[in-house]
């Protein structure tokens, strides 16, 4: 089994022992239930720069990234640094995110904030909302188009941007659809680790120009970016390169003022 499956049979136990926790209609009681929300799709439409950067303690292949980084500080640093929107995963166990993480991020700064999570019941969008992000990353690797249909349009329902993600021409396939925003590119195969950004510029060319075209993982330099610009890339998303750094706001400062040269 690979470790992409084995994630999912957790999420599903796990969701489903939540379900039991906290109904659906204690969410929808919730303050940022009723929020306002900030498009990413839009600020990366806009933007010359396009980083969407990430909170990310750990991750399954890479194990400890960051133990120390408090996300009130990151998020306040990245929002300075000049970020289109920031990314958090709240997945406990493989990525030690949580919940309280966004929540937290919330709190301290009004960027749009993408919630980083393996998404495979409508639950899990009802509690994005409820924890105030912005939008939503749905994998295509993990879902049937009736269930990315199904998930997108609740998240357009809510008003949450829709981040749908890739890796080969089938998920692309089976993926294109008006309820999505953007459309993102994983340079990293979730099953084997492996980082290409070839990936990026091999699937680009597929992809409808009415979506923002975003690359994903493995970018740690300005060039990469660069170089990926030139087949619509709007947007470039960042995590470790700048988590495994002391201050990964400041880190984004220099890459965001690098990149506007
Ligand atoms: O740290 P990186 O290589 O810059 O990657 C960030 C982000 O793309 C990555 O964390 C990611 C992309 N898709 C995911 C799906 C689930 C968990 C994590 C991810």
């Amino acid at each position: 089994m690979n470790i992409l499956d084995k994630i999912v049979i957790d999420k599903r136990k796990e969701v489903n022992l939540k379900k039991e926790l906290i109904p659906i209609q204690v969410y929808e009681q919730r303050p940022y239930f009723q929020m306002k929300t900030r498009s990413l799709s839009e600020k990366l439409r806009a933007s010359n720069t396009g980083i969407i950067a990430e909170f990310k303690r750990k991750s399954p292949s890479k194990s400890v990234i960051n133990d120390t980084a408090l996300v009130e500080d990151v998020a306040i640093g990245y929002e300075t640094a000049g970020v289109c929107g920031m990314s958090i995963l709240t997945d406990e166990v493989y990525f030690g995110g949580t919940m309280d993480d966004l929540m937290t991020a919330r709190e301290h700064s009004d960027l749009p904030l993408l919630r980083k999570e393996f998404i495979i019941d409508e639950y899990q969008i009802i509690e994005a909302k409820a924890i105030g992000a912005d939008a939503i990353l749905l994998i295509a690797a993990i879902l049937t188009k009736a269930e990315i249909k199904q998930f997108s349009e609740l998240a357009k329902s809510l008003n949450l941007d829709v981040l749908l993600e890739v890796h080969n021409e089938e998920e692309l396939h089976k993926s294109i659809m008006p309820s999505l925003d953007m459309l993102g590119v994983n340079n990293r195969n979730l099953k084997t680790f492996e980082v290409n950004l070839e990936i990026s510029k091999q699937l680009s060319a597929l992809i409808p120009d009415d979506f923002v075209k975003v690359s994903e993982s493995g970018i740690s330099s300005v060039e990469a970016i660069k170089e990926l610009q030139p087949y619509g890339y709007k947007g470039f998303l960042i995590g470790e390169n700048f988590m495994k750094t002391d201050y990964p706001g400041a880190s984004a400062t220099q890459f965001i003022k690098q990149l506007s040269k």
